[in-house]
């Protein structure tokens, strides 16, 4: 019982410290400080309105400057539509509903354009994502019910009152396709009552094996649909590509992140302009503007006539809307019914579209990201679970300090595989690295299990290369500083730049321009990479390639892969400091993103501290990877 009761206070105090983060940002600044900040459109232009359903507009806007600024809106999101001459007063909130470059959808909770609507100078501001919060603490409290109910026999299971079951009837099954260990997975995934958890570390084939298991679950359960969940809109972007691929019929509930033509066709929206039955609730939508107009042409300081005449006109309005909205759920219904698969988010799973259907099987992916009682909201919709993703990369990102040490950075994946180890099974052969660039990293992290596949295993860039570098910093007296809150090493950055240059020069000499590998330039640290870019930006000899080469944090890398990576450790001091870098996890992230060539750089002296550093560059020695940055001053 206190298991909830834990969560939704560890929830509570991340709510509370988003929300004042939010605040920060927001209250007291002003429009062009929030536009900068990427919280704001402004000014907008309107570009049309219709009336959607439960009586609601929808308003369509356009940015009509600051086209360069990035910015946070998303479809989904909560937003207000204000009036700049007094935005206090003149606001209405909303959602956006669809978001495409320099255009956006939001639908305001009101049934007519506001009078301050008629002024130009107009914009859309984010505000506080109040929902998500909410559908997270509806589920936790649910589910705390449930847990004492005897039918929760799941909630019992992911909390480690009860042990998972599995099916001995079953004949394994094996696709050519997939590999041992791949096939092993999906067999448990097969077998499994209620619970089944997909290890996959770095270039393993998570996704390729899943994809299996999802088409193999659909003809067990007589295609009735399985819901498909991840924490972000890129990760059910992919699967749900994937899926559709492999020919089966997936519904994508809620906005897609990136637009493609393949993506777009499997969203509800998509779906639903092509349903027979929306020929009929588009000709009644129709009509109901056309009567929205009509009214609108009575203004409301008319008398009282043409005040009736104008309140008849918009409960017809309404009445045909009400119409749309029942047509508009039929589909909807429909949809649902017959497809094979639903994607969607950990909160899009509670999309109104959704909100009452139950499924067998709820797969989440990626779940070694997962906030906790995210994951929740989907797991009360299903008897059986499939949690998929590696607890060895990086956790989800907590805003709260507080909340963070005393659990919520803790994820039900990394729970329930030390619940349940008969659940888990782990993907060991990996399609990415070269096996000197991986075998740190499997040891420390997977007991050494992981194989490299024989396509993969002696990758080089060219013969003679060496995969892997450690160059040790000690004695250069690159000292580290401190840029605000960020550690800095400018020497090791321009060390890490000549270095890459002197590569890059050999390298040319053997593979043409348009040929030339992916290289990623990674730290942990903010500064360090403003410093890296810049260096990288103004070095002449690297002009050419620079599309090839990405400098960024670690965070920004988890998923991709590149041929060649430098990391920039940045820490070196007296002390033996190394803040950050003890997230190991981290830093596993960091060197898995390579496929031919790693090179680390860092001072050996202030790294052991770490038995992580230590053993990796113990490592590096035995191998003849080890080299003193001396060697190329
Ligand atoms: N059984 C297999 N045989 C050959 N290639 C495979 C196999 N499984 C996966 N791969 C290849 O390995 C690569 C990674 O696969 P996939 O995208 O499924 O992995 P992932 O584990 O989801 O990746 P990530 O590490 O980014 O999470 C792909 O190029 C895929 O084609």
């Amino acid at each position: 019982m206190d298991y909830f009761k834990k969560l939704l206070d560890l929830l509570k105090t991340e709510r509370e410290e988003d929300h004042a983060q939010y605040r920060k940002l927001t209250e007291q600044s002003s429009v062009a400080e929030r536009r900068a900040n990427g919280l704001t459109w402004y000014p907008i232009a309107i570009r049309g309105s219709e009336m959607s359903r439960g009586d609601y507009l929808t308003v369509e806007v356009e940015r009509t400057t600051h086209h360069e600024l990035s910015h946070q809106l998303r479809a989904g999101m909560p937003a207000v539509f204000f009036g700049n001459h007094d935005p206090q007063k003149d606001r209405v909130e909303g959602t956006i509903s669809h978001l495409n470059a320099n255009r956006l959808k939001i639908t305001l909770r009101t049934d007519e354009l506001p009078d301050f609507a008629r002024d130009g100078k107009l914009g859309i501001d984010l505000l506080f994502d109040d929902n998500s919060y909410d559908e997270m603490q509806a589920a936790l409290k649910s589910a705390n019910e449930i847990l004492e109910k005897p039918e929760g026999s799941l909630v019992k299971i992911l909390t480690g009152e009860k042990t998972p079951t599995f099916r001995t009837d079953l004949h394994p099954i094996s696709i050519p396709k997939l590999n041992e260990s791949q096939n092993n997975t999906l067999n448990k995934i097969l077998s499994a009552n209620e619970l089944a958890i997909v290890h996959g570390p770095p270039g393993t084939g998570k996704t390729t094996t899943l994809v299996q298991a999802i088409k193999a679950l659909s003809k067990q359960e007589n295609k009735a649909p399985i819901l498909v969940v991840a924490p972000s809109n890129t990760a059910v972007d992919l699967l749900s590509e994937k899926l559709s691929e492999e020919g089966l019929n997936v519904l994508r509930i809620g906005n897609p992140a990136r637009v493609s033509e393949r993506l777009v066709a499997l969203t509800l929206d998509h779906k639903m302009t092509d349903h027979p039955m929306m020929k009929n609730a588009k000709t009644l939508k129709k009509q109901a503007n056309e009567y929205r107009n009509m009214a609108h042409k009575y203004k409301r300081s008319f008398g009282k006539s043409e005040r009736d005449q104008r309140k008849a006109l918009f409960d017809e309005a309404h009445k045909i809307m009400k119409e749309v909205g029942n047509t508009e759920q039929y589909i909807i219904d429909d949809l649902v019914a017959k497809a094979q698969v639903i994607t969607a988010t950990l909160v899009g799973a509670n999309h109104y579209t959704i909100r009452n259907v139950k499924f067998q099987t709820t797969i989440i992916d990626e779940a070694g990201q997962a906030l906790e009682p995210a994951c929740w909201i989907p797991i009360l919709k299903a008897q059986k679970i499939i949690l998929a993703g590696d607890h060895c990369q990086l956790s989800p990102t907590i805003k709260s300090n507080e909340a963070a040490k005393a659990g919520l950075s803790t994820t039900l994946l990394e729970k329930c595989v030390a619940l349940h180890p008969e659940a888990v099974t782990l993907l060991e052969e990996q399609y990415r690295m070269n096996e000197q660039i991986m075998a740190h990293s499997s040891k420390i992290f997977y007991q050494n299990k992981l194989k490299a596949h024989d396509s993969v295993a002696k990758r080089l860039l060219f013969a003679d290369d060496s995969p892997l570098a450690f160059i040790d910093t000690a004695g250069c007296s690159f000292d580290e500083k401190l840029d605000g809150t960020s550690s800095t090493n400018p020497d090791e950055a321009a060390f890490l730049v000549k270095h890459l240059n002197i590569f890059v020069e050999e390298l040319k000499k053997k593979i043409s321009t348009n040929q030339f590998p992916s290289i990623a330039i990674i730290s942990p640290y903010k500064q360090q990479i403003s410093i890296l870019k810049e260096q990288v930006e103004h070095t002449p000899e690297l002009q050419d390639i620079l599309p090839h080469i990405s400098v960024n944090t670690i965070d920004s890398f988890q998923g991709q892969e590149r041929d060649i990576v430098y990391i920039s450790l940045t820490r070196s001091n007296a002390e033996g400091a190394i803040g950050f870098l003890s997230d190991i996890r981290r830093m596993n992230v960091a060197m898995t993103r390579a496929r031919k060539k790693l090179v680390v750089i860092g001072d050996s002296a202030t790294l052991a501290s770490s038995d992580f550093y230590e053993e990796f560059i113990n490592y590096t020695q035995e191998i003849g990877a080890y080299q003193s940055a001396w060697e190329w001053m």
